[in-house]
């Protein structure tokens, strides 16, 4: 899915701005506030979430719908002729959408784009839209809802009466499966594009071979492929009036193709590279038929060189062992909540280099488009995550999930597919699936076709993984067939608490077991609550001396291990969550404040990572 562009053909209307806001609850919204116009509106910013931006009310107990409403007007003689989209980059987590009092149709799920062509139901003059959105969760969404009475880390004096009785009385609320607050709303841009009636519908870009071994700065031969989808009237015959023109970053044309797919020799490349990006331009023209000019399309889509292999218990990136140096992230930040906040983007890669860290994994959903376009320019690698989180046996023989999880995958593949920074998908985050037997055998059945799937969708067939929960790993079936195993592991915080030296013990018990299955493994987390501002001369729990202190000490045994290829740490920053005993203002195992102040642990990880290269770390 091709990201809206404005170009010689092509016009983009963003719709960001202030909207009409009403929330509505479990029931069903009233039908005349999606074709007339709002009654007492409260205003809300779009992007954003809606929770943080209003205190006459308390939105983070929302639970149901909302409808936002604006209107928009479009210049009649731009659009003459011309198809128009709309699109929504994400809606959390479901969303009806109205247009002029017509039901344009639904979404489902809350982190990837859908659009709708609007050609036929644009008038001149105001245009009313209208979006009715549901934030709730439940045992067959993504992320998954517990539909008892407590959420994940979740508190409960279970059976005594006056309890159970309480909790049958509480008013309904989302109960998460997974430990971010479940921030909801119009999070990313929302924006109308024009085509031409016949437009460039997709482009993928692979890369088929590099000259190995380059340095940075130097150049060698690289073949790319490339396939073009054209959408709209006509499209069959027109294949032969595309061409693909190749740009360098400066602009220069360096070489040329015509037809919707093939290869292109670039005798001269420029790799891809982590902290040393370099972005070429496929320029894709569609010419209209001669006697129709104004029906031609284009589309500038940018891409990197590189190449990504697991092979030999190591992580390939360009044939150069890549070693994981990051964290889990959030989409997270004060009033925003979960919505796009392009300053703070910039502001998050500025610290990853400050960090020297090289990466981060899309903790627990696909991020905002526009946070993978800053990773391809800055040289950061992505491990692209599905919002699978929460998930348990239960959900391994539910079959309209399942195929939720498989569409969910398709859109997250056909949407980041042309992006260099991302180098591996994580198929989920922490699906329980250590009961053994039967239960662990249905995870496998489970997954093992997504894991297939994923492989099949993606043009660039990178490696596949998912990330494992603290389990009984004997009894996992899952993990171990991935092509990297990555783990979240809490020795000395969960479990062995406080104590760093039976945690060492431990972790390395666990790994002396991973040695046997001869996959290359990666922490995808580990961490400790750290309260800014708690200290000791022994640091204990939650003070800022016992964060550095479990880094340093499990760091120094994951380099023991020579196929141990990675530390992405949780979490790069401390996040909300629901409120709980085990959360002060949310999950604070961030090595940053919430506020991206940095904690003592920052300090020690920055000059640990200062002195790992990206390539080269286990030899
Ligand atoms: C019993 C062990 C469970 C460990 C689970 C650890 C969790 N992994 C998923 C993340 O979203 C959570 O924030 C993290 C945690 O709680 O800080």
């Amino acid at each position: 899915m091709l990201y809206p562009q404005t170009n010689d053909a092509r016009m983009v209307f963003s719709l960001d701005g202030v909207w009409n806001f009403r929330t509505v609850g479990e029931t069903d919204y009233p039908s005349e506030w999606t074709t007339e116009a709002l009654p007492e509106p409260i205003p809300m910013a779009v992007p954003g979430s809606y929770n943080d931006q209003n205190d006459m009310t308390d939105l983070y107990d929302v639970y149901g719908w909302v409808v936002y409403q604006r209107t928009f007007s479009l210049p009649e003689r731009v659009i003459d002729g011309q198809r128009v989209v709309l699109r929504f980059d994400a809606a959390t987590h479901a969303a009806d959408v109205y247009l002029n009092g017509e039901k344009l149709g639904s979404h489902k799920g809350g982190f990837l784009p859908f659009e709708f062509d609007v050609t036929d139901n644009i008038k001149p003059g105001d245009n009313l839209l209208a979006v009715a959105i549901d934030n709730r969760i439940n045992q067959s969404t993504l992320p998954i809802g517990n539909e008892g009475n407590v959420a994940f880390f979740g508190s409960d004096n279970a059976g005594i009466p006056s309890v159970e009785a309480g909790k049958r009385w509480a008013k309904p609320q989302n109960r998460p499966n997974f430990d971010f607050f479940n921030f909801a709303g119009l999070n990313r841009h929302v924006e109308l594009y024009t085509t031409p009636r016949t437009y460039i519908a997709d482009v993928a870009v692979t890369t088929k071979s590099i000259t190995e071994g380059l340095n940075e700065g130097e150049t060698g031969p690289a073949v790319i492929g490339y396939m073009v989808t054209l959408g709209g009237e006509s499209t069959d015959e027109r294949g032969d009036r595309v061409t693909v023109t190749i740009q360098d970053e400066n602009g220069d044309t360096v070489a040329t193709a015509t037809g919707t797919r093939g290869e292109i020799t670039l005798p001269a490349a420029h790799l891809w590279n982590p902290g040393a990006a370099y972005l070429y331009t496929a320029h894709v023209a569609l010419a209209g038929p001669a006697e129709a000019k104004a029906e031609s399309d284009e589309y500038d889509q940018t891409f990197g060189v590189r190449t990504v292999e697991v092979k030999d218990r190591k992580f390939l990136i360009n044939g150069r062992p890549f070693y994981f140096k990051g964290f889990g992230k959030h989409e997270d930040s004060y009033f925003h909540g979960r919505g796009t906040d392009q300053l703070l983007n910039v502001k998050d890669v500025s610290l990853i280099h400050w960090l020297n860290a090289n990466s981060f994994r899309t903790s627990h959903y696909p991020y905002a488009e526009n946070m993978y376009d800053l990773c391809d320019r800055e040289g950061i690698v992505i491990i692209d995550e599905t919002p699978a989180v929460g998930m348990s046996w239960p959900q391994y023989t539910n079959k309209p999930l399942f195929e939720h999880h498989q569409q969910v995958i398709r859109d997250m593949i056909a949407r980041d597919k042309n992006h260099p920074s991302v180098v591996m998908w994580s198929l989920a985050n922490e699906p329980w699936y250590d009961q053994g037997g039967e239960k662990s055998e249905n995870a496998l059945k489970y997954f093992t076709p997504l894991y297939e799937l994923a492989h099949e969708e993606d043009p660039q067939n990178r490696p596949v993984t998912i990330v494992c929960c603290q389990n009984d790993y004997t009894k996992d079936l899952v993990t171990r067939t991935m092509d990297v195993v990555c783990l979240n592991r809490y020795y000395g915080w969960y479990n062995l608490s406080g104590d760093l030296d039976a945690a060492c013990y431990a972790l390395n018990y666990e790994l002396d077991w991973w040695e046997k299955i001869g996959k290359p493994v990666m922490f995808t987390e580990y961490g400790a609550d750290t309260m800014e501002g708690v200290h000791g001369t022994h640091g204990k729990m939650w003070s800022e001396e016992y964060q550095r202190d479990y880094f340093a000490r499990i760091d120094a045994e994951i380099d023991k291990r020579p196929w141990f290829i990675g530390e992405q740490l949780w979490n790069f920053a401390d996040f909300v969550t629901i409120q709980g005993t085990m959360r002060v203002e949310g999950n604070r195992k961030g090595i940053l404040t919430r506020d991206r102040q940095p904690k003592m642990a920052a300090h020690f990880l920055r000059g640990r990572w200062a002195a790992i290269p990206d390539f080269g770390y286990k030899g």
